[in-house]
């Protein structure tokens, strides 16, 4: 039985990409986009720039692999997260200096508001910590913007997202215990 989008139940989910720097940072900004579709978010934002080596991979896999996240670059992040908020929605950044994951999932699972999530590159500016509803910790260790949202969206689906099938796919894989089995859908 096709998944239910888990956004169904806890609200809709975007991902904010900020501080991304195109000399350094296509593979890792690809990646959180990757994350971002992959554990259920219904759209990324690359904040302040755009990158079409990054925006081309990430519509290359929506266009194989299905999927309808919505892909915007090039935005005001400030702006963004300031629309989000008046538009209703709650901010959630991701940082190793935030609280706990554990001591504040429970809260932003029960609210329904649309959930925007910010993942940082080098240093985030002070402007994202005060605009945040949630500064949330993955572990007060410093790690990965890639690994901080999978690891979030995980907390926040609780598992669900890694079984969604994506609408739109041409291709499908077929799980097996050795070697690789994919499936044409077209
Ligand atoms: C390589 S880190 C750089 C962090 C940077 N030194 C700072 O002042 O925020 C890039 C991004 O990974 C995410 N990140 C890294 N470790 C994290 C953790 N333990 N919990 C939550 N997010 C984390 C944050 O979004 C951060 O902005």
């Amino acid at each position: 039985m096709p998944a239910v989008h888990p956004a169904e139940r806890y609200g809709r989910v975007y991902v904010l990409r900020i501080g991304h720097r195109p000399q350094r940072d296509k593979r890792i900004t690809t990646h959180v986009g990757l994350v971002a579709r992959a554990f259920g978010a219904n759209g990324f934002i690359l904040g302040d720039v755009c990158d079409d080596h990054v925006m081309e991979s990430l519509r290359g896999v929506l266009e194989r692999w299905g999927g309808s996240m919505e892909l915007r670059c090039g935005v005001s992040s400030r702006r963004y997260v300031a629309e989000w908020k008046r538009g209703g929605g709650e901010v959630i950044h991701l940082t190793m200096y935030g609280l706990h994951v554990d001591d504040v999932i429970g809260e932003i699972r029960a609210s329904p508001r649309p959930k925007l999530i910010v993942v940082g590159a080098e240093k985030v500016p002070p402007f994202f910590y005060e605009a945040a509803d949630y500064n949330v910790a993955i572990g007060n260790q410093p790690h990965s913007e890639v690994a901080a949202l999978a690891v979030f969206l995980d907390r926040l689906y609780g598992g669900e997202e890694l079984r969604i099938e994506f609408p739109g796919a041409r291709v499908k894989i077929i799980p097996s215990p050795r070697g690789k089995r994919v499936v044409s859908l077209e």
